[in-house]
């Protein structure tokens, strides 16, 4: 079974060295753009041509590590456009499209959406926004999903948001959710915590060894977890 990992590294400590403050004491403000077209190249992915390259955040964590709520609390207080994967794909569920069928077997199972599904539906939601800071939530889950992210998009995430949290806690925030998920069941959640040890932790152990993680304890309040979210974006 998984267990909370402790040993991600080299992780910044969120508290001292915001991201924006990282850089902006290394580099000076006006090299903001070139750091970010340093990770990012959309256009080749087919963005509209002459946008600036977008500033994308991946949230990575188990079920009910939390993703969500604080992805909501970062658009408030830093603006920027929430993209979750899984709502994107329960989207074309709900809008009966091709895919839709085969999306929600997957989904009810606990596995994972072919990935040229998902990185297509998150490309056209980068597209279709005027947006240009981004945080894709509940992406990557394998590493054949960062590759085939790569692949399409053509580029790599500026920072990765990592949510630790112990098992029994992740269950039990799952189950007491109530929007009705299919997914959202004893046997079910079982079964994702074991796709998240296998195959995502892989991804959240590849960008620790990038130095682009950074790792936050998913306990307690949703306050207290904001607060130590905001320095790694605040100014
Ligand atoms: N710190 C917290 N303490 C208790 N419950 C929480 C906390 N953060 C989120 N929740 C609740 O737990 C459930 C799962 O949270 P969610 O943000 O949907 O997680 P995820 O997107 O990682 O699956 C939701 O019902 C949410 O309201
Ligand atoms: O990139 C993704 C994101 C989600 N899912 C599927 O959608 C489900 C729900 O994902 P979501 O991120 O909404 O769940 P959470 O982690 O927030 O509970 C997952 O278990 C997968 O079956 C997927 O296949 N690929
Ligand atoms: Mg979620």
């Amino acid at each position: 079974m998984w267990r909370r990992t402790t040993s991600l590294s080299p992780l910044f400590s969120s508290s001292k060295h915001s991201l924006l403050n990282r850089t902006r004491a290394a580099y000076g403000l006006r090299i903001w753009k070139m750091f970010s077209s340093e990770i990012q190249n959309v256009e080749e992915g087919g963005t509209s041509p002459g946008r600036t390259t977008p500033f994308i955040t991946f949230v990575l964590g188990g079920p009910g590590s939390g993703k969500g709520t604080q992805c909501a609390r970062i658009v408030e207080n830093f603006g920027f456009t929430h993209l979750s994967a899984g709502d994107l794909l329960r989207q074309e569920i709900s809008s009966y499209s091709e895919n839709g069928a085969m999306i929600y077997n997957i989904i009810k199972d606990g596995k994972i959406v072919p990935s040229e599904v998902t990185v297509n539906l998150i490309q056209k939601a980068i597209q279709s926004s005027e947006n240009d800071k981004f945080l894709i939530d509940g992406f990557p889950r394998s590493e054949e999903n960062r590759l085939t992210y790569e692949r399409i998009i053509g580029a790599e995430p500026s920072i990765v948001l990592f949510f630790d949290c112990p098992q029994e806690e992740m269950v039990k925030r799952v189950l007491n959710r109530g929007q009705g998920r299919v997914d959202d069941n004893e046997n079910i959640v079982k079964e994702r915590l074991k796709v998240f040890a296998a195959l995502s932790l892989p991804v959240v152990n590849y960008y620790a060894k990038k130095g682009k993680l950074y790792k936050i304890d998913g306990t307690g309040t949703e306050d207290e977890i904001f607060e130590r979210v905001r320095p790694i974006f605040a100014t």
